[in-house]
């Protein structure tokens, strides 16, 4: 993992857990937590947004949402022009999401796999290069 990266984390009460192992695990200098910061029920927005609009403005290089589903931090990450959020519930998903999608922020569902399963498909978000080529053609035809 490319230790110069700039990271913006944050969860819905419903990917806490995974967020707080994930913090505990990523290099900490890279790293800035938007919240939640506790299992109380909150709204996924309420996170989301901060995460999006970090990556967004190029204060930070990449993000990192974990809900439930993931659906809704990703619905909602989606929503920001320069976002280009993936759900990744398999690793190999998330090296095809930077290779094929130049995404930039990974949505984990923190109640459908493993932690494991988590910190590896990080490992690999962070990791794993934009192919361009032909896919930058299709990359570029995304916004409406
Ligand atoms: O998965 C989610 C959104 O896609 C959220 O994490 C919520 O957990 C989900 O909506 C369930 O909410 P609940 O209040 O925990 O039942």
């Amino acid at each position: 993992m490319n230790k110069e990266l700039k990271i913006a984390i944050g969860s819905d009460h419903a990917g806490f857990n995974y967020k707080q192992e994930l913090l505990q695990w990523l290099p900490q200098s890279v790293v800035k937590d938007f919240g939640t910061y506790s299992t109380e029920s909150t709204d996924y927005p309420d996170f989301a947004h901060p995460v999006a609009l970090a990556v967004e403005s190029g204060e930070f290089d990449f993000g990192i949402l974990v809900c439930g589903s993931a659906n809704g931090v990703a619905i909602t990450a989606n929503k920001h022009q320069g976002v280009r959020a993936a759900i990744c519930w398999l690793p190999e998903l998330a090296s095809l999401a930077r290779q094929h999608n130049n995404a930039n922020i990974v949505c984990i569902p923190e109640r459908f796999i493993s932690l494991e399963d988590a910190k590896q498909i990080v490992e690999l978000f962070l990791s794993t290069e934009f192919e361009g080529g032909r896919h930058a053609n299709r990359v570029a035809k995304m916004s409406c």
